[in-house]
């Protein structure tokens, strides 16, 4: 039986982090393409409604499932209190919805947002007492989590301060593995210029989620020697969908089938929708995947 559960991210249709890409695009014909091009799961967007009935009733009849969503933590920038209470109203609208994850990322002093800030140039790097309150705060975070039988999973994240594979191996040395798990974001983790494989390998047991993007690496180049912004750099088209960039998928899912993964691997690739048209990349995608992993 499949342990890997197949579905689609909404920033395909409408960028939450530059709503202006695919602003045209409904919730509707969103989840109705991804359940066309045969997904079964998919993240909450920003166009999704907050009202549960018909968020559920909207997904049902498209046999669509809410995997997990974003969410924004504030560590490094404001009290613990103000995170924790934000994240106790997305965890409870999750869990509501049927997830088991929530994915978070640390925004304190991210430059991901930030159109005119250079994204190799100015990363910014976490000093020694970060490096004490970011973990602190995600075991704690991790523990309302648990409360509700869920699970925290961590978006490594470029122009952020976990974005490489040393920053990646240092958060999971700090937090509890009872507490923090990993979401793997292949198209970060190459953009980033780590070595995507051997991280995969070394946390597979603390990997819970993953989210399946590809790289133009040449635009990635680009973006690097021009000094640009990570928005930028997707409004380029740095990203795309698996079977369309330069990364093989067949390593990723040898290495997750060989451990037995178990959970959601999302297909998730920001790029300009009026130049890539959503329904057909997500189609691309669909029948990559199934031909490199079977599934
Ligand atoms: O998981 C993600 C969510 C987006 O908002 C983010 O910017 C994107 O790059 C990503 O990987
Ligand atoms: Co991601």
């Amino acid at each position: 039986m499949a342990k890997i559960q197949l579905g689609i991210c909404p920033i395909g249709w409408t960028n939450d982090d530059m709503p202006d890409l695919g602003k045209e695009n409904t919730f509707e014909q969103c989840i109705s393409e991804m359940a066309l091009a045969g997904f079964t799961g998919c993240e909450v967007g920003g166009k999704f409604p907050r009202d549960i009935k018909i968020l559920k009733k909207a997904l049902s009849l498209r046999n669509m499932n809410i995997a997990s969503a974003w969410f924004s933590s504030f560590l490094t920038s404001k009290p613990y209190e103000v995170t924790a209470k934000a994240f106790i109203e997305h965890r409870d609208f999750l869990h509501e919805m049927g997830a088991k994850v929530i994915v978070v990322a640390e925004q304190g002093n991210s430059i991901q947002g930030q159109i005119e800030t250079p994204l190799f140039a100015s990363k910014p790097h976490y000093t020694d007492e970060q490096w004490k309150t970011v973990p602190e705060g995600l075991d704690k975070l991790g523990l309302l989590a648990k409360e509700k039988d869920m699970t925290l999973v961590y978006h490594h994240h470029m122009g952020t301060g976990v974005q490489t594979e040393e920053e990646i191996d240092k958060l999971m040395e700090l937090t509890d593995p009872n507490l923090v798990s990993l979401l793997y974001d292949s198209g970060h983790l190459v953009c980033s210029g780590e070595n995507h494989l051997r991280v995969l390998e070394k946390h597979i047991n603390r990997i819970k989620h993953v989210h399946l993007k590809d790289v133009r690496k040449k635009l990635v180049d680009k973006v690097k020697e021009e000094n640009l912004s990570f928005l930028k750099g997707v409004r380029m088209g740095m990203f795309t969908v698996p079977g369309d960039g330069d990364i093989d998928f067949g390593p990723i899912f040898d290495i997750l089938n060989k451990n037995d993964y178990t959970g959601w691997a999302l297909v998730e690739a920001e790029q300009d929708p009026a130049v890539a048209n959503p329904l057909e990349y997500a189609q691309k995608a669909r029948s990559y995947v199934k031909e490199v992993s079977g599934l």
